[in-house]
């Protein structure tokens, strides 16, 4: 489970975060949906141990994000950019890389990394360089780094940013089946298809704090709107930096 509470981040002169409160559960995919500059990223950042916030906290399995920071990242699986990954490397020696670095040992370490692969459908590819990799091949290497050490949350920015339709849906499938398990998954997006198709629950942000909370459905019923994106427009009152 992911809370935050009454976060406050002023970078520059932006007040990027201004008093931003929310949670995200087990068994559960919650959507950061928010106009560009909302704050996503900034809460997402925070929430990795990236960014120290002002004032407020942030909780990972309520374990402080800064206090208890190596215990916290434990628990939480950060889904990195799919087009950064080292070409060299084979998603085997990638990930099992990624599973020392978490504090798994050699054995342990290469137990993890079998049981991703094989999770995740992997076994083909298992031992080829990612250089010259498809989309959904990459994709599925950055899912297994972020999950090998087993944390119960997942954290997603923008997540199919870049990616084609086919390696979306693919996405879309596999972090279904993170929630089936009981993962508390978070990702944050603007576009609106992406959030009505997977997530139970929407955090529409705008200027730093939660404008609005609940499922796609409640969202509509609350603004009398059709569509998750009408509901958005009518929540924030712009339809500035929506994707739909
Ligand atoms: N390093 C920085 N320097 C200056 N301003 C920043 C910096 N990082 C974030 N900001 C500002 O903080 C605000 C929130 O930015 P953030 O990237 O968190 O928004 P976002 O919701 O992720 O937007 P997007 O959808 O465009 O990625 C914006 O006004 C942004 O310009």
């Amino acid at each position: 489970m992911i809370k935050v509470t009454d976060l406050h981040k002023k970078i520059g002169q932006v007040q990027a975060l201004n008093g931003l409160s929310f949670e995200a559960h087990n068994g559960t995919i919650t959507g950061l949906l928010g106009p560009n500059g909302a704050g996503k990223t900034t809460c997402l950042r925070t929430l990795f141990g990236l960014l120290k916030a002002d004032s407020g906290s942030a909780e990972i399995d309520s374990l402080n994000v800064v206090t208890q920071s190596s215990q916290a990242k434990q628990q939480l699986g950060l889904f990195p950019d799919p087009f950064g990954l080292y070409e060299r490397l084979t998603p085997r020696e990638y990930v099992q890389f990624f599973a020392e670095l978490n504090g798994m040992a050699g054995k342990e370490a290469k137990q993890a990394t079998d049981e991703v692969l094989s999770l995740l459908k992997m076994q083909d590819i298992a031992d080829r360089r990612c250089q010259g990799f498809s989309q959904g091949q990459r994709m599925k290497t950055a899912l297994a780094q972020a999950i090998v050490h087993k944390p119960t949350n997942i954290v997603l920015d923008e997540p199919t940013r870049g990616l084609d339709v086919m390696s979306t849906r693919l996405l879309r499938d596999l972090l279904l089946m993170l929630k089936q398990q009981g993962h508390c998954v978070l990702f944050s997006s603007h576009v609106m298809q992406e959030v009505a198709a997977l997530c139970d629950q929407v955090v529409v942000m705008a200027a730093g704090r939660v404008v609005a909370q609940g499922s796609p459905a409640e969202l509509c019923l609350r603004t009398g709107k059709t569509s998750l994106e009408d509901a958005f427009i009518s929540l924030i009152g712009t339809d500035e930096g929506i994707a739909a």
